[in-house]
């Protein structure tokens, strides 16, 4: 699993490119900060050429190239592959004696370069990446101490590469949390049978509507409802079958009722509705239409069919009168409309 022992090994070196593209590095643009590893390389061991290379499946990858025109070249380019198989310092003297790669287009070109020397950029898990590497016109060797300092510069590249990959997972925790955020607090706000409002959320609209109200909007009303008999449904068709029902309700409202009105599930079969900017009889003819909505709507897998009806309280919303009284008024309202023959709604 760790760094690569032969050549050969590179041909299936599926773990070592797996942890590459962990680092999420390749094809990513130039970066100031691996541009001057790779300047101070080129500077302590004198070499006109250095770079820091990747490499990939089929070509070697640079992310910095100080002295070099190209970002990649053809894997049986590389001379860093070759540099993978060891810990220390691959040193090539004279690349043009070197049958591995007197025939490379580097070494074939009008400028060639005959000098190699690269530190492997090994992770903390062992995988080796890629190389920090320099490159020189003439052949030569690098003394001891400029291979000791190239190697420390190619830890620095590695620790470069992992600082970034731990700023990604960051970011990323980051943006997982807020959305779990977001989830939290639409859920805080929302009834799950439903989809709703809750009655916590539906009360904090009512005080916020009440304030309006108190400053001069328009007047709004409020409606209580009730589904009729809803535990003879859960006793006859069973508890899911009153859940469903629940939840056709919940759709039937989100259709008949306007964006601006809110609707929420206050407990039980029980269901409250504000509609802001809404008269009375404007209000009546909203209930008049669930009413009807209900009529037309039978309770899916049901035999025989069999539909739901609501009984209904109405008043304004009067911002001057405490909400538990309001509350109450409009339960005593519904209370005479289960009374009366339910399917109904009750104006006070
Ligand atoms: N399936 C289901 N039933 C619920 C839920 N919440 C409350 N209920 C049931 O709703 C029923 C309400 O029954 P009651 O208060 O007697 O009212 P009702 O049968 O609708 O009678 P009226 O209101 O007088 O027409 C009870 O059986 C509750 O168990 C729920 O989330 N799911």
């Amino acid at each position: 699993m760790a760094a690569t022992s032969s050549l050969e090994a590179l041909v299936d070196d599926t773990e070592r490119l797996q942890a590459l593209q962990r680092y999420g590095i390749l094809d990513t643009p130039m970066e100031p900060a691996y541009d001057e590893l790779a300047d101070i390389a080129g500077h302590v061991c004198e070499a006109p050429v250095a770079l820091v290379s990747f490499v990939d499946r089929d070509r070697q990858w640079f992310k910095s190239a100080q002295g070099l025109p190209n970002r990649e070249t053809p894997l049986d380019q590389s001379v860093c592959r070759y540099a993978l198989r060891q810990p220390n310092v691959f040193i090539v003297p004279d690349l043009a004696q070197d049958v591995r790669f007197a025939h490379y287009g580097i070494v074939t070109q009008k400028h060639p370069l005959r000098f190699y020397a690269g530190a492997p950029l090994i992770t903390p898990d062992g995988y080796a990446l890629g190389t920090l590497c320099v490159l020189d016109h003439r052949p030569r060797q690098l003394s001891p101490r400029a291979q000791e300092l190239l190697s420390a510069l190619a830890r620095q590249v590695v620790r470069l590469l992992e600082l970034h990959r731990a700023n990604d997972r960051q970011g990323q925790m980051l943006a997982e949390l807020d959305a779990a955020r977001q989830q939290m607090a639409v859920l805080a706000h929302t009834d799950v049978l439903t989809g709703l409002a809750n009655r916590r959320s539906f009360t904090e609209r009512l005080r916020q509507e009440q304030a309006l109200l108190q400053r001069g909007n328009e007047p709004a009303c409020l409606l209580m409802m009730d589904l009729d008999h809803f535990k003879r449904i859960n006793d006859v068709h069973g508890h899911h079958v009153g859940d469903q029902a629940l939840q056709l309700f919940a759709d039937l409202c989100r259709s008949v009722f306007r964006a601006a009105d809110v609707v929420g599930r206050w407990g039980g079969e029980e269901f409250l509705a504000l509609l802001p900017a809404t008269g009375v009889e404007q209000a009546q003819a909203v209930a008049q239409r669930v009413h009807v909505a209900l009529a037309q709507q039978p309770l899916p897998g049901i035999e025989p069919p069999q539909q739901l009806s609501v009984s209904m309280g109405l008043t304004l919303f009067d911002p001057l009168r405490p909400l538990d009284v309001t509350l109450r008024l409009l339960d005593s309202a519904l209370y005479t409309a289960k009374r009366e023959g339910r399917s109904r709604t009750v104006v006070v």
